[in-house]
């Protein structure tokens, strides 16, 4: 693990896990996380164990969910971690979504809202407080799309925290960060980053959500949120010489968190 994928998986649990013992009226309350475009991420794991009061719902390409599913449902250790009952996809011949009581691991493509609200209506409650992970997933997204998607989804949970990972094209009028990062994309995996250089700054990124939001860079995240003892470590992990390189790349990633609450006042 490198440092980047250290800091972005250590600054989305903790967001999340801080949230979830600070926000909530009370640590049994009901909470469900609904992580959009999941890809193979088994954070979940953890979480559900943690916290009994959890609901976790991953969304993800057809594909992607198949996929995940197979692994999730032919390990004994992840079969018992989520209550996985009926047969082992290798023993039946049709393929079974993931869903148990508190884990459904579900097919959609989350910027067709045909597909995506009949899901979260079934399989949510909109009442409960609700926490969405998107951790790389925005940036890819079509800017009217991935617009449409905060608007359903702010609608539909009236109580809501948004936790939102990924790149920024950068503003500096120097800053070539963003375009050169969409031609290597472009060049090497044929993928495209909508809006890199749309929100390209830490103000724009954050102004896309509804409610109260608060954002900072990977690499404030790296100064000012991780101990020295940390940094210490991670030194001992991953030989690094260009502290200056890393600051570059840190400053083009944000994590951005953003509650709303439209509970209607009594
Ligand atoms: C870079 S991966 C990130 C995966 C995961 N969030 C993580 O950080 O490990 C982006 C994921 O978003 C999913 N994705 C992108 N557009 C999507 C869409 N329209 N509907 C569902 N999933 C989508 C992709 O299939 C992929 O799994």
């Amino acid at each position: 693990m490198n440092y980047g994928t250290y800091l972005r998986t250590v600054s989305i649990d903790l967001k999340l896990a801080h949230w979830l013992k600070n926000e909530l009226g009370s640590a049994h309350d009901k909470v469900q996380v609904i992580n959009l475009g999941c890809g193979s991420d088994l954070r979940m794991l953890s979480f559900l164990a943690s916290y009994s009061n959890i609901e976790w719902i991953d969304l993800d390409y057809e594909e992607v969910v198949t996929f995940k599913a197979t692994i999730l449902q032919n390990n004994a250790k992840f079969r018992a971690a989520l209550r996985i009952e009926g047969k082992r996809p290798e023993d039946s011949p049709s393929f079974e979504n993931v869903i148990t009581g508190r884990y459904k691991l579900l097919p959609c493509n989350i910027i067709d809202n045909e597909q995506l609200t009949p899901i979260l209506r079934q399989y949510s409650n909109s009442d409960v407080p609700t926490v969405i992970l998107t951790e790389c997933v925005l940036c890819y997204l079509d800017e009217t799309k991935a617009s449409d998607l905060i608007t359903t989804i702010t609608n539909i949970y009236k109580d809501g925290y948004w936790i939102s990972y990924d790149p920024i094209g950068g503003s500096g009028s120097n800053d070539r960060f963003g375009s050169i990062m969409q031609d290597n994309l472009r060049e090497s995996r044929q993928l495209n980053m909508p809006t890199l250089m749309v929100f390209n700054s830490e103000d724009k990124y954050k102004d896309r959500f509804p409610g109260t939001s608060y954002i900072e860079t990977m690499w404030d995240y790296y100064q000012n949120q991780l101990d020295e003892a940390e940094r210490q470590r991670l030194k001992t992990l991953q030989f690094l010489d260009e502290i200056e390189e890393l600051q570059v790349i840190f400053s083009h990633y944000v994590i951005c968190c953003t509650s709303w609450n439209f509970k209607p006042s009594h």
